[in-house]
């Protein structure tokens, strides 16, 4: 009885038990069945989030590409990077291409950095995963040596949950930053210039790299001058959101204005050097059509400066027509089409209108000869006087061409002082002399020399130096250059004007 009672209470147990399993197993198959697998997923990761520990930390996840397009933020983190690898990194990726000056770093597939910004710490991984998404299994070999191989390249960013709002408003505008401003330092400026020798085609924009070593430490100004310039530029570069708040376009015109050899073309390569803008000067001679202007101003790219050289020349454009084609007496007035108003018209209209930080620079000798509307307040920014060699501005030249530094007092520096001030010297003539002894004591003496003879003369004319003979071919046709065009100055009456550009070429 005992043991009977027993044996079925065990085998009923079992029994029980396989009852359970089953029906266990039954529930299960119907989950499987009933439930639809992303919805199971979606329940298990529930469970798993209910379960695990919160985390404190939170990850950004910054992708290649969004599909299409680059993302801004990966080539940024790729270049911002790159200067922050530290002693604990193991694989670094190294590369350069022939065109480039340096070499690149990057980081490699696996590696980590700890970031430090605002004290807040802040941990990046680069990960690179093969995606086999569209990788078809059975002819792996054949995609592998097409390399069709798709890689998805992502950096992860993770930092302390309370640190989102920081990350997403203040670091990562400034990795975007950084990575602009490296991207600015390598990049290597171009100076387009028109291209006249398509014959029907019109003209077309040429570019060379533009390696003109004119800088402002080099550009001998008065300082405060220089500074205002420069602060001028910083505050337009600067000042997107203004513009666009104010309804601007984000335009900014100079008018460069003073003798020839004050510097007005090394003024504007040292502005393109320093704001890293490329130049476009515009040759208006050789431009005969409005549809040519038209043309060739849409096709100038942002960030750059619009170079218009020696515009009191440029614009008598029907005159100069007619003083260059003789022969063409009964041409129609209807090919005459460009004017100063026609050119102003398009600056202000149609180049306002399209792109983005544009700089305009228009240069002359003589701004009382310009045309009324280009100075009318509001079209050109700001006017800056080049004028002749201030004992500030010597200095700095002193500096550039015989290393004397500025606080460093030569035994000369009193006798120039007193005498350059009531002299009227170019800076290029100043040079000039400078250049002549590589002995500082000697090209200082040449110069004191200079000045005495050109304080005699009253600043009449520095054509007639009888030093000219000793002088180099380069410098000397640069000093012919100057002549020529003063002569051209005092004879430039009613009909003489014409462009001296277009026996100049280009200026920089
Ligand atoms: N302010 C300056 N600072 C440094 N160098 C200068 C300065 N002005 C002139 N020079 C020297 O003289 C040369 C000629 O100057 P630049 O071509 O800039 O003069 P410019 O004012 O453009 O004359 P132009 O009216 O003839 O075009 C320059 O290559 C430079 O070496
Ligand atoms: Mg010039």
């Amino acid at each position: 009885m005992f043991s009977q009672r027993e044996m079925p209470s065990a085998s009923s147990m079992f029994s029980a038990y396989a009852s359970m399993a089953a029906s266990m197993m039954l529930l299960r198959s119907m989950a499987n069945e009933l439930i639809p697998q992303p919805i199971r997923g979606y329940i298990l990761n529930a469970f798993h989030y209910l379960v695990k520990p919160r985390s404190q930390s939170l990850t950004l996840v910054i992708e290649e590409s969004n599909g299409i397009a680059r993302n801004h933020v990966y080539d940024a983190a790729e270049a911002y990077l790159s200067t922050r690898v530290s002693p604990d990194n193991e694989r670094l990726k190294i590369c350069k291409s022939p065109k480039e000056k340096k070499l690149t770093i990057r980081l490699e597939k696996g590696e980590k950095l700890l970031d430090l910004y605002d004290g807040v710490s802040l941990r990046w991984r680069f990960i690179c995963a093969e995606s086999d998404k569209n990788a078809p299994s059975e002819n792996t070999s054949i995609s592998s040596n097409v390399s069709v191989r798709s890689e998805k390249r992502y950096f992860e960013l993770s930092f302390h949950k309370k640190h989102k709002q920081m990350v997403l408003e203040s670091y990562l505008p400034f990795v975007l930053d950084k990575a602009k401003e490296m991207k600015d330092d390598e990049r290597v400026l171009k100076m387009h210039t028109l291209n006249t020798s398509y014959c029907y085609g019109g003209v077309k924009w040429d570019s060379i790299n533009l390696e003109h070593p004119s800088t402002f430490e080099t550009l001998a100004m008065d300082s405060e001058q220089k500074e205002a310039i420069m602060e001028d530029l910083n505050r337009f570069v600067k000042r997107r959101e203004f513009y666009k708040r104010v309804g601007r376009a984000w335009k900014r015109g100079y008018l460069l204005y003073g003798p020839p050899g004050t510097g007005k073309s090394s003024l504007i390569a040292a502005m393109a050097n320093y704001l890293k803008f490329d130049i476009y000067d515009l040759q208006l001679a050789n431009i005969v059509r409005d549809s040519d202007l038209r043309k060739l101003l849409l096709a100038t790219a942002n960030r750059s400066i619009l170079v218009i050289e020696d515009i009191d020349c440029s614009v008598d454009l029907p005159e100069r027509r007619h003083v260059d084609h003789h022969h063409h007496h009964g041409r129609k007035q209807t090919d005459v089409q460009l004017t100063l108003s026609g050119l102003l018209n398009f600056i202000d209209g149609l180049w306002s209108s399209c792109g983005d930080e544009r700089i305009i620079i228009f240069t002359t000798n003589h701004k009382e000869r310009l045309d009324p509307a280009l100075l009318r307040p509001g079209r050109m920014d700001m006017h800056i006087h080049m004028s002749y060699c201030s004992f500030q501005a010597f200095k700095i030249l002193a500096s550039n061409y015989l290393d004397i530094s500025s606080d460093h007092h030569h035994h000369l520096f009193p006798e120039i002082e007193g005498l350059i001030e009531d002299t009227q010297i170019t800076p290029a003539h100043v040079a000039e002399e400078l250049m002549k002894s590589e002995d500082a004591d000697v090209a200082l003496q040449g110069f004191v020399k200079l000045l005495k003879r050109k304080k005699m003369e009253g600043d009449v004319c520095e054509n007639d130096d009888p030093d000219n003979k000793a002088e180099p071919a380069t410098k000397q046709s640069k000093k012919r250059k100057v002549a020529c065009k003063q002569k051209k100055t005092v004879a430039a009456a009613g009909t003489q004007r014409r462009t001296r550009r277009l026996s100049r070429g280009s200026s920089l």
